[in-house]
C-alpha cells in the first residue's frame, strides 16, 4: 500500500494517541549527556528548548523561510535551527567565521512551495520500490532496542530536515532507515548491515543532522584556526566521500548545519578554506584527515557522532591502523561520550570483532542476510576463458545496444582486477566503437571525477573500473554490471554487483568465470542460491570441489562457516564459543581470537592459514583505498 507524506501526517494527527505513544517510545533526543571537553566544563551551556512535536511539512511558503536566503534567529519555526543559531557556541560553527552565508540550493528548484499532496502524488513512484522490500528479514540484537517506525512523520527529526526529505522525494523510510533512525536518535551505538542500494546514507545522515540541529552542544573554542567538527563521517574512497558530502548537503540544506568534505588528490588549500568557514559535519577519507589532524587544522575533541560508511572496508587490513589512530589516538572522545554508527552491506565476523572496540553497548542490526545480495539483481555467471573475455564482452554490449529501445543507452559498469587491465580494456573498447572511460587509482583525481561524470551523463555509457568504484557509488541507470575479472573475495562481488539494482530497481550482473576463479566457486554458488538465482550446474560442480579443496575467501571456512547464513552478530559466537585463540565458529585462520583474549592493538594481519591471498590487495592488484 502506498501512502504519501501528507497521508501519513493526516493519519498521525487523526490518531494522535497512538502516534504519540510511538513518539514517546522513541526518545527524541540522545539519552547520553553531551560531551563537554575538560577545559569547557563548569561553563553554562544553553538549555535545550523543549521540542515541539512534529506537525508535518507546511503547505505554504511561510513556515521556514525557504528560499528567503539567510535565516535569522526567531525567523524559523524549526526548533532545531533556533537552538543551533542561538546557542552560545563559538569556535567551529559556521556562523562565526566570515559571517553567515546563504545556502546554495542543492535541489535546484523551489518545488517545496507547491502543494505537498500534488508534489508527492507526482513523484510517488519515482523513488524506492518499497514492495521489493516487504518481505525482507530484519534482525536486531542488543539491549532495549527502540522500536522501528513506519513513516518519517513518526520521527521528530526537525522541520527543516523534514522539508529536505520531502524535497528528496523520499515518501517513506526504507527498512534500514525504519530501524536505524530511532536507534540512533535514542543515542545508541549501532552496527548496521543492509543490502546495497537500500538507503544507508540517509540512515546515518538524518540522525546526525537532526542531533546537531537539536543543539545541546558545548561551545566550541574561539580564537583558534583549528576547526572542531561535531560529526565525522569516514569513507574508504574519494568518490564516495564526495557523494556522501553531496547527499549530506542536500539533507542539511537550510538547517544551519554545515557539511565539508576533505579527501586526497585534491588541493588541500581549497579544503582548508572551506574548513575555515566552519564545519559541523566533516566527511573525509582517512589519509587526508590524518594530514589535517597532524597539522592541527582539525580537532576531533568535539566529535559527538562518528559514522563509518563501508565499515568493513574501513577496518580491513589496509585501513585498520589508520582508522584506529583516528578514532583512538587523536583526541576523539571515547565510546559513550560520542555516538558511533557503522554501516555496510557486508560484515565479516572478524571485522565485527575489530569494530566492537569502537562501540559501547551497541545494537547489531541486519536487514536482509549479512553480506547477501538483493534478489532485485539478476545474476548470471558465464564460463569464459581468459582469451575469450573481450569478444564475449563485445557480444554482451552489442546485445544491449540492440535492446536500447527507450532512446537512452543503458549504463554498463565493467569491473577488472588491475589498473593496467582497466586502461587496456578502455582503449580496446574505444577502438572498437564503444564509448568507454575508466576509473582507477593511478588516474589523477581530476581524471577520476571526469570519468565518473562522463559515465553518469551517458556520454560514455561504459565505465571500466577497478574496485575503487565497487563500494557505495549510487549511479542511477546502471543497468548492467559485468565482472570481467571476478574478485577474489565474495564481499567485493556483493558490493560490485550492488552498483545496479538499487533503490528497489532491478538490474543485471554478469560474471566471467574460469578455472582461475575456483576459490570463489563455493561462496558464489551459495550467494546466488540465497538470492534465488539460477546456478549453472558446472558452477555447482566446481563449488563442491572448491569446498573440499579449501577454496579461499575472506569469510574463511566457507561463506556459511558458522552454519547456513552464519552471518549474525558475532557477539553470539564470542560469548558462547570463545575459549581463546580463534575458538569461534568462523575463525579466520586463528589470527583473531575471541574478542576478550586478543590484543588488537598489536596490529592485525593474516595469521598462518589465513586467507592472505584473498584478503586485501595482493601483488599487482588494486587497493580500493584512498587517502
Ligand atoms: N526513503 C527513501 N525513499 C526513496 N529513495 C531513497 C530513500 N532512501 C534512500 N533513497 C535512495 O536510494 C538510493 C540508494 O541509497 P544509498 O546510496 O544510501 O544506498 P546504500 O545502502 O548506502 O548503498 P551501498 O551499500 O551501495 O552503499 C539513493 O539514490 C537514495 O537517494
Amino acid at each position: 500500500m502506498k501512502s504519501s507524506w501528507a497521508d501519513a501526517v493526516a493519519e498521525e494527527t487523526a490518531a494522535s494517541g497512538s502516534s504519540e505513544s510511538n513518539v514517546t517510545s522513541v526518545p527524541s533526543a540522545p539519552v547520553k549527556s553531551a560531551y563537554v571537553p575538560p577545559h569547557l566544563r563548569n561553563r553554562p551551556v544553553a538549555a535545550e528548548p523543549s521540542a515541539p512535536s512534529f506537525t508535518g511539512p507546511p503547505s505554504g511558503n511561510n513556515s521556514v523561510g525557504y528560499g528567503a536566503g539567510g535565516v535569522g534567529v526567531g525567523q524559523r519555526s524549526d526548533y532545531g535551527r533556533q537552538m543551533y543559531n542561538t546557542s552560545s557556541r563559538g569556535g567551529g560553527g559556521w556562523s562565526n567565521r566570515g559571517g553567515r552565508e546563504r545556502d546554495v540550493n542543492p535541489f535546484g528548484n523551489d518545488d517545496v512551495n507547491v502543494d505537498v499532496e500534488q508534489a508527492f502524488s507526482a513523484h510517488e513512484n519515482s523513488g524506492i520500490n518499497f514492495d521489493a522490500y516487504e518481505d525482507i528479514p530484519v534482525e536486531t540484537q542488543g539491549d532495549n532496542v527502540p522500536p522501528p517506525v513506519n513513516t518519517f512523520a513518526e520521527i521528530d527529526l526537525g522541520q527543516a530536515l523534514n522539508l529536505n526529505i520531502q524535497r528528496c522525494k523520499y515518501v517513506r523510510p526504507t527498512p534500514v532507515q525504519r530501524y536505524t533512525i530511532p536507534i540512533s536518535l535514542a543515542g545508541r551505538d549501532l552496527m548496521a548491515c543492509a543490502q546495497t542500494g537500500s538507503g544507508k546514507t540517509a540512515a546515518f545522515c538524518f540522525p546526525i543532522i537532526s542531533g546537531i540541529m537539536r543543539g545541546n552542544i558545548a561551545p566550541r573554542p574561539r580564537g583558534t584556526r583549528t576547526v572542531f567538527p561535531l560529526a565525522l563521517i569516514l569513507s574508504p574512497t574519494r568518490e564516495l566521500a564526495i557523494q556522501i558530502n553531496d547527499e549530506a548537503k542536500k539533507f542539511s540544506y537550510q538547517t544551519g548545519v554545515r557539511v565539508v568534505v576533505v579527501y586526497g588528490g585534491a588541493p588541500i588549500n581549497q579544503q582548508l578554506r572551506e574548513l575555515e568557514r566552519g564545519v559541523d559535519i566533516l566527511v573525509a577519507t582517512p589519509g587526508r584527515l590524518v594530514d589535517l589532524l597532524e597539522r592541527a587544522k582539525v580537532s576531533l575533541e568535539m566529535i559527538r557522532y562518528l559514522a563509518l560508511d563501508e565499515a568493513d572496508r574501513m577496518l580491513d587490513m589496509g585501513f585498520e591502523p589508520q582508522i584506529r589512530k583516528i578514532v583512538q589516538q587523536m583526541g576523539m572522545p571515547p565510546p559513550g561520550e560520542r555516538q558511533t554508527m557503522l554501516f555496510s552491506a557486508t560484515f565479516p565476523k572478524e571485522i565485527q570483532r575489530l569494530a566492537s572496540d569502537f562501540l559501547l553497548n551497541y545494537i547489531f542490526l541486519t536487514v536482509g542476510r549479512v553480506g547477501s545480495s538483493t534478489d532485485l539483481i539478476v545474476q548470471r555467471v558465464e564460463f569464459v576463458q581468459e582469451a575469450d573475455k573481450r569478444s564475449y564482452l563485445m557480444d554482451l554490449l552489442h546485445a544491449q545496444k540492440d535492446d536500447g529501445t527507450h532512446g537512452k543507452q543503458p549504463l554498463t559498469l565493467v569491473f577488472v582486477e588491475t589498473k593496467k587491465g582497466a586502461d587496456s580494456l578502455e582503449h580496446w573498447l574505444c577502438r572498437n566503437g564503444f564509448p568507454a572511460t575508466a576509473i582507477h587509482g593511478d588516474r589523477t583525481q581530476q581524471e577520476r571525477e571526469y570519468a565518473l561524470r562522463s559515465f553518469k551523463s551517458g556520454k560514455t555509457p561504459i565505465l571500466v573500473a577497478t574496485d575503487v568504484a565497487a563500494r557505495g557509488l549510487d549511479i542511477p541507470d546502471v543497468s548492467h554490471v559485468v565482472n570481467f575479472d571476478i574478485p577474489k573475495d565474495i564481499d567485493d562481488y556483493v558490493h560490485r554487483i550492488g552498483r545496479t539494482g538499487r533503490a528497489g530497481k532491478t538490474g543485471l550482473a554478469t560474471a566471467f568465470f574460469n578455472e582461475s576463479n575456483m576459490s570463489l566457486a563455493k561462496s558464489l554458488s551459495d550467494l546466488m542460491q540465497e538470492a534465488k538465482q539460477e546456478v549453472p550446474t558446472w558452477l555447482t560442480h566446481y563449488a563442491s570441489r572448491a569446498f573440499y579443496g579449501g577454496g579461499k575467501n575472506r569469510r574463511g571456512g566457507g561463506r556459511h562457516g558458522g552454519g547456513r547464513f552464519g552471518g549474525h552478530d558475532y557477539r553470539r559466537d564470542a560469548y558462547y564459543n570463545n575459549s581463546g585463540g580463534g575458538g569461534t565458529s568462523d575463525s579466520y585462520g586463528g589470527n583473531t581470537g575471541g574478542r576478550y583474549n586478543n590484543n588488537y592493538g598489536g596490529g592485525y594481519g593474516p595469521g598462518p592459514g589465513a586467507n592472505s591471498g584473498g584478503y586485501g590487495p595482493g601483488p599487482g592488484a588494486n587497493s580500493a583505498w584512498d587517502e
